[in-house]
């Protein structure tokens, strides 16, 4: 038996058929539909009078185009309205469990796969979605795929795909209180670049790896595509398993028990030979925020804005130069200089339960700045009803935050939350390409816990200055 990385395991278990190009056609164990990419796969199958092979293997949820305020009323005429109403139509039309704005079970698919137990070890995981690579986190094969790749899904539960190389990331160390895992992902794809990871499954793995809890595996894994990588992976361990235990979708009694054994065995073989490999020592970091308009352009929050004259190489300069246009940004002035409009903490990469607790531990008994507008938007229905339960919802409004119901929000700017022009915001989410949050809106991305010493402070800081509100 030849040594396996985890990647390869579980690959290996879903390959239908090797072709001789080097593709696989794999086997495809669920499905997660939103209401953005699926319309023309749903059209396809209709165009060609097919059915789907594995209605239960799906589950739909409109989340990016979702208000967050007022959900109980009927949706105003527009986008959202056509786009929710179709993907009613076509969950009635092809039997797919449709979970709607107003159930508990409602959010930005990646926090609803993890939390119902959808999402499992060892499966494969597919959505027509980037961050897909979030469910990677329980030592599954998740990645974003196209509308052509959802119909097939949907009609055949197959897909041909070409294997990744892998890339084992280790991370050595401990992090130091006021850092957390988002500053971790953004010191890597600042390290590696945003097409560091482009063919690679990463695994994620080391001391420092091992202590954190599966939410922030999640916000790990969820910007690997950020490093280009469509899968990062952690091996499931005792945190996997006591995470999906009792979970709505997780398997019970006997049939747990045999599960959990199985992805025991998942982990990859201490021999394991990785293509690529990175090194991180988290001891040392220091919470991050990005300058400019790709994840990448990223730096600790001591430092100060990049000055372009000083790269020699002259696309790279050019790069930043646009950038430092585009955000408005003075070559050399310290980061923390940067006064922001705007606060936003949500997204499928930081609002999760312990994003919200660390952010209402650095707003408790404070408010936030006058000049500046703050909503918390969590990634589900069920993080905001135990955030609610634990009274954080109180901190936030109490600080002069806005409360919100579940979904994407102004992390893409496809419903009602977003930046005006020259707006700027400090956020939790993943992406800060130009006009990401509103058409020429500015970004800077960050934890959850700097996103909220940003909003009480009005410019960016680093909230271990903030030191204790009571
Ligand atoms: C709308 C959707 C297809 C898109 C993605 O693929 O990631 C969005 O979720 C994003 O984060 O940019
Ligand atoms: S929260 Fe943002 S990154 Fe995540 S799925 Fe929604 S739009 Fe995409």
């Amino acid at each position: 038996m030849t040594v396996k990385t985890l990647y390869e395991k579980v690959w290996q278990s879903h390959v239908v058929k090797d072709y001789d190009d080097g593709t696989s056609l794999l086997y495809i164990d669920r499905h997660l539909v939103q209401e953005i990419s699926s319309p023309q796969a749903f059209s396809g199958l209709t165009a060609q009078n097919r059915q789907l092979v594995r209605p239960a293997a799906h589950i739909a949820v409109a989340d990016h185009a979702v208000p967050t305020r007022n959900r109980n009323m009927p949706l105003a005429e527009g986008l959202a309205s056509r786009l929710v109403g179709r993907l009613i139509e076509n969950c009635e039309q092809f039997g797919i469990d449709y979970i709607s704005m107003t159930d508990d079970r409602h959010g930005i698919v990646h926090v609803i796969g993890p939390e119902l137990g959808f999402t499992l070890p060892g499966a494969t995981l597919v959505c027509g979605d980037s961050h897909t690579s979030t469910h990677g986190a329980f030592g599954t094969i998740s990645f974003g795929i196209g509308a052509s790749e959802c119909e097939c899904v949907f009609a055949t539960q197959t897909l041909r795909q070409r294997k990744q190389k892998t890339m084992r990331v280790t991370l050595n160390g401990a992090l130091q209180p006021g850092v957390s895992v988002k500053d971790i992902i953004l010191a890597l794809i600042a390290r590696i670049g945003t097409n560091g990871g482009v063919g690679y499954a990463i695994e994620y793995t080391g001391p420092a790896m091992a202590t954190l809890s599966m939410e922030a595996r999640m916000t790990l894994c969820n910007m690997s595509i950020e490093a280009g990588s469509r899968v990062g992976m952690v091996a499931p361990d005792e945190t996997t398993f006591a995470y999906l235990e009792g979970r709505p979708l997780s398997p019970e009694g006997e049939a747990w028990d045999a599960a959990v054994a199985h992805w025991r065995d998942l982990g990859s073989d201490p021999d394991a030979v990785f293509d690529a490999e990175v090194e991180l020592d988290v001891s040392g970091l220091a919470p991050h925020v990005s300058w400019g308009t790709n994840p990448g352009e990223t730096s600790p929050v001591s430092d100060r804005v990049p000055d372009p004259a000083t790269e020699t190489d002259s696309a790279k300069r050019a790069k930043i130069e646009r950038s430092l246009a585009y955000m408005d940004l003075k070559p050399g002035m310290p980061l923390e200089d940067i006064a922001i409009d705007h606060v936003f903490i949500g997204s499928c990469t930081n609002g999760r339960l312990e994003d919200m607790r660390s952010a209402a531990e650095v707003i408790k008994g404070r408010r936030i700045a006058p000049t500046v507008t703050a909503i918390a938007v969590p990634g589900s229905a069920g993080v905001r009803l135990q955030a609610e339960a634990e009274g954080l919802d109180r901190v936030f409004t109490d600080a002069g935050f806005e409360w919100r119901g579940s979904g994407c929000s102004m992390c893409v700017a496809v419903n009602d939350d977003r930046l005006k022009p020259g707006e700027r915001c400090a956020s939790t989410s993943n992406r800060n390409f130009e006009g990401r949050q509103g058409q020429g809106g500015r970004t800077h991305l960050m934890s959850p816990a700097m996103a909220a010493a940003a909003a009480i402070a009005g410019h960016l800081i680093d909230v271990r200055k903030l030191g204790s509100s009571n």
